[in-house]
């Protein structure tokens, strides 16, 4: 019989985990042992929690697997908090295993070291942002709890927390047997598909809009196929960027409301019949609508039920819903549609202007469109809203959740996981954050692609703020301690700088490129520009 330590970590390579991320303490010291020494996931340590788990979410949301971070209690598991509450709202699969007292030493009346206010304390700020928690104290229940937390994470694609006293680490234990997916009622899937296809039938301007939910699931083909054989227009959520990418659908572009694109807007603001699959209902993808979308007359597909007006369809899964509408469906006599979506720029002139931020996409379109596609992974800030506008494999970011501090880590999470090389874009504030792990590529054998949009400052909320002085940070000399962390780093201050420092550094390989981009202050992005505007509008309607 194996040991608990063994059956867990056999038990999260069958659900399809590829690494574990972590940063030991003494009460998970005895896992990382078996971790490091069974060898049955790749185990790799970063220098600050954050970074544990946005690297471990980086990794599930390009995989689509379970993410793994491993922590020590207290201290190390209470770091974590921000990236798994980012990953619940995100509805990325991710496991968080935290090492916790063993049994003597709960209850030897002393406080222990890391003990918050209890010892449960912990299992109960988890609570709030996991969909399962366990606590593997007794061996012989442990491969059903596993079994159970691995089940929920994948098919809720949420967070879930598993606690594990020191003292279980070498325990006896049974193999952990995977659930089932969860069984789902085939006749309510085909009324339900029926009086979807039935609502879209009827309307004059049908339309699908779709979310992350869609790639969680890997059903975007089957999105993809629906909306060529209904003849439908598709458009995507900020959230949905690049999502249907080279999947051959009839694609608008990203409904960004006042932000985006006019044509895009009026597509889905004035849709009779919008089909949203796996679309959050978010400030950050409805926030900046020009009217408010009549959310009664559409149809909305998440979290495993389907909402059509008053109507709800419990225990729907969204696989379950598209194959039953592929199987029904027949082309709505309409004319196919013809996919809108702008083309992403291209074209930077490579001369001795300074950088605007729209120039470092048409520069990055324009030298991937020679080195290849590559995964793009943006941080929160300018950096995002920019990148909506290139043309990469893919873009990770938390873009309703918000988060700063997520791109460099969790663009190591996707090259450790993938083995892919990942563009990361990263403003300076955030860079301060969590910019120092690529200090870990060398020994790691990491080597991403960095852009640090550099204007000296939190430049999205001196688009709110432009009076306030606070938001200065002055400059921090990126590109000067990359070659201190082990890369390479180049400051860029014209286009023409930019053009060949980035296609000097896509040729360079085992060393991770910084390129500090400096942008005169107050720089924004078009899209930003439009983004503050459509916010401001909205706070000011009564
Ligand atoms: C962890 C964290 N802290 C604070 C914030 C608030 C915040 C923003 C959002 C609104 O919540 S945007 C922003 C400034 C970002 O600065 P930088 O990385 O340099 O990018 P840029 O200069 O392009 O803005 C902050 C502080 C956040 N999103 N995440
Ligand atoms: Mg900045």
């Amino acid at each position: 019989m194996k040991n608990l330590s063994i059956a867990l970590l056999d038990a999260l390579k069958q659900h399809g985990a590829r690494a574990l991320f972590g940063l030991p303490g003494d009460f998970v010291l005895p896992f990382f042992r078996h971790a490091e020494q069974s060898g049955i996931l790749p185990l790799h340590t970063l220098s600050h929690e954050p970074g544990v788990g946005f690297a471990a979410d980086g990794a599930a949301r390009y995989l689509g697997g379970p993410g793994v971070a491993v922590v020590t209690y207290g201290a190390g598991a209470l770091n974590l908090v921000n990236a798994v509450a980012g990953a619940y709202a995100e509805k990325v699969p991710l496991v968080v295993i935290s090492g916790a007292p063993g049994a003597l030493e709960r209850g030897n009346g002393l406080l222990l070291h890391h003990q918050s206010r209890t010892l449960d304390s912990q299992l109960a700020i988890f609570r709030e942002i996991t969909c399962d928690q366990v606590v593997l104290d007794d061996a012989r229940q442990a491969p059903a709890l596993i079994a159970r937390a691995l089940r929920n994470c994948l098919s809720q694609s949420r967070p879930v927390y598993i606690e594990l006293p020191r003292d279980m680490v070498d325990a006896p234990c049974a193999p952990v047997t995977p659930l089932p997916p969860p069984a789902w009622d085939a006749e309510a899937v085909q009324a339900c598909a029926r009086e979807v296809l039935r609502r879209l039938a009827a309307a004059a301007n049908p339309l699908l809009l779709v979310g992350i939910e869609i790639r969680r699931c890997g059903v975007e083909h089957k999105v993809a196929e629906l909306a060529r054989l209904l003849r439908i227009p598709v458009a995507t959520t900020l959230m949905g960027r690049g999502l249907l990418v080279n999947q051959d659908a009839p694609l608008l572009g990203t409904y960004l409301g006042v932000a985006g694109d006019a044509e895009v807007t009026r597509a889905v603001e004035e849709s009779d019949a919008l089909l949203m699959l796996g679309v959050l209902l978010s400030d950050t993808n409805f926030g900046v609508s020009a009217r408010k979308i009549d959310l009664r007359g559409s149809i909305l597909a998440l979290d495993g039920q389907v909402t059509l007006g008053h109507h709800v369809y419990p225990a729907i899964p969204i696989e379950a819903l598209l194959d039953a509408m592929l199987d029904e469906g027949a082309p709505l006599d309409r004319t196919a549609p013809q996919g809108l979506a702008q083309p992403a720029p291209y074209g930077m002139p490579e001369d001795g202007a300074a950088i605007a931020p729209g120039d470092i996409a048409r520069a990055v379109n324009d030298a991937l469109r020679l080195a290849g596609p590559m995964p793009l992974v943006s941080d929160i800030g300018d950096c995002f809203f920019t990148a909506l506008d290139m043309q990469g494999e893919g873009l990770l970011a938390p873009g309703y959740y918000a988060t700063m501090g997520y791109g460099v880590p969790a663009g190591l999470g996707l090259q450790a996981a993938s083995g892919r090389r990942p563009l990361i874009l990263v403003g300076d504030g955030a860079f301060q954050m969590t910019g120092w792990e690529l200090g870990n590529c060398a020994r790691s054998g990491w080597d991403p692609v960095v852009i640090v949009f550099n204007n000296q400052g939190w430049e999205m909320l001196r688009a709110f703020q432009p009076e306030a002085r606070y938001t200065d940070l002055g400059d921090w000399r990126f590109a000067a301690m990359a070659p201190m962390l082990g890369g390479d780093g180049y400051r860029v201050q014209t286009r023409g700088e930019l053009a060949r420092t980035l296609r000097h550094a896509l040729d360079k390989r085992g060393r991770f490129q910084l390129i500090e981009v400096m942008l005169p202050r107050g720089a924004q992005s078009a899209t930003l520009e439009r983004f503050v505007a459509g916010v401001r509008r909205g706070q000011a309607r009564p």
